[in-house]
C-alpha cells in the first residue's frame, strides 16, 4: 500500500525541530512518504528523511500542499491566517494538524490531546473533521496532569496561577533569558568570587544590573533574575490572553456541556521550557486524600505522581527531572485551609513536548490508522 503524502511547515523551527524528534524515535517517518515545505528556502535541501521528496518545496504554493493527504505546521499563526484558507478554499479535502492558537476556537476545529479527549477527537473524525489544533501548552499540561480528576468529574472550578518557561515566547526569548543571567553573573562574577565580600553589596550592584543592563527586547522587562506577571496581549476584561485562553480551551478539549470556571494569573519565569501550575481546585464532592491521589495517577500513564513530602518534591518535581521527558508532574496534592473540598496541586510538563509537539505527532497516528 502506497504510503500517504504528508506536508510538514515550519519543521526547522523550535517546536517543529522537537516534533521531527519525536517523530524520527517513535518511526513516524517509516510509515509517510513526507515532503518539507520552507517559507526562506524552496529548492533547498530536505532533510535527510525525506526519501523521494528530497527538495523543500515553497510553504506558500497551494497547489503543491494540496497535494498532501495530510499537512503538519509548526510555522506559527501568521502562517496559518494566509495560507489555510486559500488551501482550503481550492477545494482541499485533507487534514490539516497545527501547532499554531489561529484555528483553535473555530467551530470545525478540534484542540487535539488524545489521552485526554480520544473520544471527542474520533467522533468528530467519523463526523467528518479535518483540522485538528494544539491546545495551548499551559493547558494541555494541565489537562494531562488532572485528567484522572475531570474524568471523575470531580472538578467544580479551578485557579490555575502558572509559571511559564522562557521557551513559551519562542527561541529568540530563550536566549535573552540566558543572555540575562551571563549579564547579572559578570556583574557580580569578582565579588561572588571573594567569600568575605558583603551580600547586600553584591545584591546592591546586581540589582542595579537587572533594572538597567539585563536585556529586554524580547520579554519587554528583564526576566533573568526576575518574573513577569503577564502573558499574551491584554483583554478588556483585565485578563491577559494567555489566561482567557484557560477556560476557553479546557472546556472545549473537554467537551463540557456546562463550562468548568477556569482562571488565575499567568506568570513568566526563568525557567527553560518547563510550565508549572500552582492550582486551587474546588472539588465537587469531598472524597478521602487517597482516593484523589489514586485518580490523578490513574488519569494516563505519562502522570508521575510525587507524594506530598519535601525531599521528594526537591528530587522529582522540578524543571531539572522534568525537562526533555514527556513526564507530567504532579504533586503537593493537600485538602487545603478552605474546606474538605479544596484541594492543592503542583502539575509541571516540558512545553515543547506535551506543551505542543507531542500531541500533533499522536494526532498524525489516529488519522494514519483511520
Ligand atoms: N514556542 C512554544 O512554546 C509554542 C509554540 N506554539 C506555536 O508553534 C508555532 C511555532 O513556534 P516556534 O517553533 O517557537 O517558532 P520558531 O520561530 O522557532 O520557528 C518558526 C519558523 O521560523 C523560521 N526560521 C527563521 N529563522 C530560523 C532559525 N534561525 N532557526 C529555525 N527556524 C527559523 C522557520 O521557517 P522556515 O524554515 O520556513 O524558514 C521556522 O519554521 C507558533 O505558532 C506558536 O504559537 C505552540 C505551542 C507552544
Ligand atoms: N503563549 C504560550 C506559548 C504559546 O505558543 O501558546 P499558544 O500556542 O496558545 O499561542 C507561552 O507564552 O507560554
Amino acid at each position: 500500500m502506497s504510503k500517504q503524502l504528508v506536508g510538514l511547515v515550519g519543521w526547522r523551527g523550535m517546536v517543529g525541530s522537537v516534533l521531527m524528534e519525536r517523530m524520527q524515535a517513535e518511526g513516524d517517518f517509516d510509515l509517510i512518504e513526507p515532503v518539507f515545505f520552507s517559507t526562506s528556502n524552496a529548492g533547498g535541501k530536505a532533510p535527510a528523511v525525506a526519501r523521494t521528496h528530497t527538495q523543500l518545496r515553497d510553504a506558500g504554493d497551494v497547489a503543491a500542499l494540496a497535494q498532501c493527504a495530510i499537512i503538519i505546521t509548526c510555522q506559527g499563526g501568521d502562517y496559518t491566517k494566509e495560507v489555510f484558507p486559500q488551501l482550503r478554499a481550492s477545494g482541499w479535502q485533507g487534514h490539516w494538524i497545527d501547532a499554531a492558537s489561529a484555528l483553535r476556537m473555530e467551530d470545525d476545529a478540534v484542540i487535539v490531546l488524545d489521552p485526554v479527549n480520544d473520544g471527542l477527537i474520533r467522533q468528530k473524525l467519523s463526523a467528518g473533521g479535518r483540522n485538528w489544533i494544539g491546545g495551548n501548552c499551559t493547558n494541555s499540561i494541565l489537562l494531562m496532569g488532572l485528567n484522572g480528576l475531570f474524568n471523575a468529574g470531580l472538578v467544580e472550578w479551578i485557579s490555575s496561577m502558572t509559571y511559564q518557561a522562557a521557551s513559551g515566547g519562542g527561541a529568540k526569548h530563550m536566549r535573552e533569558l540566558l543572555q540575562g543571567m551571563g549579564v547579572i553573573h559578570g556583574a557580580a562574577a569578582d565579588q561572588l568570587a571573594t567569600p568575605a565580600s558583603a551580600i547586600l553589596d553584591i545584591d546592591r550592584r546586581v540589582a542595579q544590573t537587572i533594572r538597567e543592563d539585563v536585556p529586554t527586547e524580547q520579554f519587554g522587562a528583564p526576566l533573568a533574575g526576575g518574573l513577569i506577571p503577564w502573558i499574551d496581549s491584554q483583554l478588556p476584561n483585565g485578563q491577559s490572553k494567555e489566561e482567557w485562553k484557560g477556560q476557553a480551551e479546557v472546556n472545549k478539549i473537554l467537551g463540557t456541556s456546562a463550562t468548568i470556571p477556569v482562571d488565575g494569573l499567568c506568570v513568566r519565569v526563568g525557567a527553560m521550557r518547563c510550565h508549572s501550575l500552582a492550582l486551587t481546585i474546588k472539588l465537587s464532592k469531598d472524597l478521602p486524600l487517597a482516593e484523589i491521589e489514586a485518580l490523578i495517577q490513574g488519569g494516563n500513564p505519562w502522570v508521575k505522581f510525587v507524594a506530598n513530602d519535601k525531599a521528594l518534591t526537591l528530587k522529582e518535581l522540578t524543571p531539572a527531572p522534568i525537562t526533555g521527558t514527556l513526564q507530567i508532574g504532579v504533586g503537593r496534592v493537600r485538602k487545603l485551609n478552605m474546606g474538605p473540598q479544596y484541594l492543592s496541586a503542583f502539575v509541571i510538563g516540558d512545553q515543547l513536548l506535551w506543551g505542543a509537539a507531542e500531541p500533533l505527532r499522536r494526532m498524525l497516528r489516529i488519522l494514519l490508522q483511520a
